[in-house]
């Protein structure tokens, strides 16, 4: 699917300003950035459900019409389930929906609906709705799959259980759009992520390229404490080539036990030190200023 200068305005309010981007057919593409950055606006004109400003947006070299939306499986960030049915007669009645629907037993060994499928949709946990609505989604065989914040408000175990199942649909080749507000998602899932926010894409590559390109070494981070405050802080940052934020001082050095020494010498409080491999919500921090679930 190919986005070329993708433009939205809402009155004075400009999302999306001009983006441009490729997913390659049976890859992972993530979505990122803060509330309001222009992502779901992005993706539903990609799904057809709103229209662009200007700009074009291709599947397969054709431009994205009825035939196109045959082809496309979504998950809402909000969708309403009907009350009063069990997942079982869900997945009946929306199959009905389609000309020639997924196999039922497919969908459920996909999704893991085994265990809930005479479950009223009422009953439904966080997690069995998010399995369910995405088993609505790949019902029609999508070539293509469009998940807008798909495991936001779930516990951690359920989110690892989505993404495998993620990761299920993914292995037969279909495509996957999504946007999330976690980094970890996105490290496991995405083969490329792009980073947005008001409106444009700060960055487009995979996660390994963006880390690579932003960050040599490793990251030190040291937690303001008694003993250690942020006017110590400030005092050494400078010479120490370090940044200062509400939790810490934070260093990035490919010279760790150099750093190290300096701090001594300096006679900081380390206390507490930490030492991390740079990840993508730090890369997130340092391309928006801001960490994506403030
Ligand atoms: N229908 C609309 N009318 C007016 N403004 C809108 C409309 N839809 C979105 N916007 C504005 O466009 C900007 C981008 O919104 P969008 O929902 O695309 O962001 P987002 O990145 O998906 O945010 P979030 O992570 O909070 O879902 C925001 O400033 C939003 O208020």
């Amino acid at each position: 699917m190919e986005v070329e200068s993708l433009e939205k305005k809402f009155g004075n309010v400009h999302a999306v300003k001009g983006i441009s981007f490729g997913i390659p057919q049976g890859s992972c593409f993530g979505l990122l950035g803060p509330n309001g950055a222009g992502k779901t606006t992005t993706i539903e004109i990609m799904e057809g459900i709103q229209k662009p400003g200007s700009g074009t947006i291709t599947f397969k070299g054709n431009p994205t019409g009825q035939k196109f939306r045959e082809k496309v499986g979504i998950q809402f960030q909000h969708t309403a389930l009907p009350e009063f049915i069990t997942v079982k007669e869900t997945l009946e009645l929306f199959s009905s929906f389609y000309p020639d629907p997924r196999p039922r037993d497919e969908v459920i060994r996909l999704c893991s609906l085994e265990d809930i499928i005479d479950r009223d949709n009422r009953k439904l946990s966080g997690g069995q709705r998010q399995r369910m609505l995405l088993a609505l989604a790949i019902l029609p065989k999508p070539e293509i799959v469009f998940l807008d914040e798909p495991t936001t408000g779930l516990d951690p175990q359920s989110r690892r259980n989505f993404w495998e199942l993620i990761q299920r649909i993914r292995s037969e080749n279909t495509t996957v759009l999504l946007t999330t507000h976690y980094m970890d998602e996105a490290q496991v899932l995405c083969d490329q992520i792009a980073i947005m926010d008001h409106g444009r894409i700060l960055e487009l590559d995979t996660p390994e390229a963006l880390l690579n390109r932003h960050f040599q070494g490793a990251i030190i981070q040291i937690p303001w404490k008694e003993g250690f405050t942020l006017q110590d802080g400030k005092a050494v940052a400078e010479k120490l080539g370090a940044e200062l934020d509400p939790q810490g001082m934070k260093i990035i050095t490919s010279q760790m036990d150099r750093t190290i020494k300096s701090l001594l010498e300096a006679n900081v409080n380390i206390d507490g030190l930490s030492v991390h491999k740079p990840n993508l919500e730090d890369l997130f921090i340092k391309l928006t200023g801001s960490s994506l679930r403030a």
